[in-house]
C-alpha cells in the first residue's frame, strides 16, 4: 500500500512523517529530493539560474533557496516556471525511491508530497492522509518556524490549495491542532484501520 501524505504549509506534515518513520515505515519525501536535485552541478540548478538570473545562487554555487521562495511565492507565473523546471526532476526521484523500497520488500510505503493535490498526483499513492489545522494555527507555526511577517506567511499559505478543499479528497485526516501525543493517536488509528503492514 502506497500512503500518500499532505496537507498545507505548516500544518504538520513533516512532524507526521516523522512518526511514520519512528514506527518503521520508509518515507520518500519530496521536499528532500526538491533539495536533492537542485545540488551544484546538476542540470535543474544551471536551469534555474538560467531562467531567473546567477544572483539565484549563492556564491558556493548552492541555491538561495531564501531568495528564490521570496521571488516565487509571491509571483504565480514565476511560480509555475520554477515547478516546470524543478518537478519532472522531483517527480522521476520519488518513483525510482518508491520502488526501491517495494524491491526491498517494503508492505506499505509513505510518499510525502506537499503538493499531490495542486500537481495532481494522486494516482501515485493508493490512500490520502491530509493533515491539516486550524488556520490561525497554520498561520503562527508558519510565521515562527520560517520568521515570516504575517503578509509573507499568507502569501505562502495562499500559493497552495487551501487545506479545507483537500480534506474533501482524503481517505482519512489528521487534526494536528492540539499536543503531539494527540496526533500520534490519530496516526495510530488510522494505521491500525488501514492494516498497514510494515
Ligand atoms: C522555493 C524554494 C527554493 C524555497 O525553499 P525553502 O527551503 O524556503 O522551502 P522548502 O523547500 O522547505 O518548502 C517548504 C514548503 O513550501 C511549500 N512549497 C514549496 N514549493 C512550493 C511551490 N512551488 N508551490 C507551492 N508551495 C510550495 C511546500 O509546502 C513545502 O513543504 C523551494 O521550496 C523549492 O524549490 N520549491 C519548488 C519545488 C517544490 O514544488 N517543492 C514542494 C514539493 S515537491
Ligand atoms: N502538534 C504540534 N504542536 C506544536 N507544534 C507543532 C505541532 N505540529 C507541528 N508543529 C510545528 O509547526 C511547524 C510546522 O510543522 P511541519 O514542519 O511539520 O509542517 P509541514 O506541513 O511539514 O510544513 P511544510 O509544508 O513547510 O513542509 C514546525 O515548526 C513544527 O515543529
Amino acid at each position: 500500500m502506497i500512503i500518500g501524505l499532505t496537507g498545507s504549509i505548516a500544518t504538520g506534515k513533516s512532524t507526521v512523517s516523522k512518526m511514520f518513520k519512528e514506527r518503521g515505515y520508509p518515507i520518500v519525501d519530496a521536499d528532500e529530493i526538491s533539495r536533492l536535485v537542485v545540488e551544484p552541478g546538476s542540470a535543474v540548478l544551471a536551469h534555474i539560474a538560467a531562467s531567473f538570473g546567477a544572483d539565484m545562487l549563492r556564491t558556493d554555487g548552492t541555491l538561495n533557496r531564501e531568495k528564490l521562495g521570496a521571488h516565487i511565492f509571491t509571483n504565480e507565473a514565476e511560480r509555475e516556471t520554477l515547478n516546470g523546471i524543478i518537478h519532472p526532476a522531483v517527480r522521476a526521484e520519488m518513483v525510482r525511491q518508491k520502488e526501491y523500497w517495494i524491491e526491498k520488500g517494503a508492505k506499505t510505503v509513505i510518499m510525502d508530497i506537499p503538493l499531490l493535490f495542486e500537481s495532481r498526483l494522486q494516482s501515485y499513492v493508493d490512500r490520502i492522509v491530509v493533515v491539516s489545522a486550524k488556520p490561525e494555527i497554520q498561520l503562527s507555526r508558519l510565521m515562527e518556524r520560517n520568521s515570516l511577517t504575517e503578509k509573507e506567511a499568507r502569501a505562502r499559505i495562499t500559493s497552495q490549495l487551501p487545506v479545507s478543499e483537500k480534506e474533501k479528497d482524503a481517505d482519512a485526516i489528521i487534526h494536528n491542532n492540539g499536543t503531539l501525543k494527540d496526533t500520534e493517536k490519530q496516526l495510530d488509528a488510522i494505521l491500525l484501520d488501514w492494516h498497514a503492514e510494515l
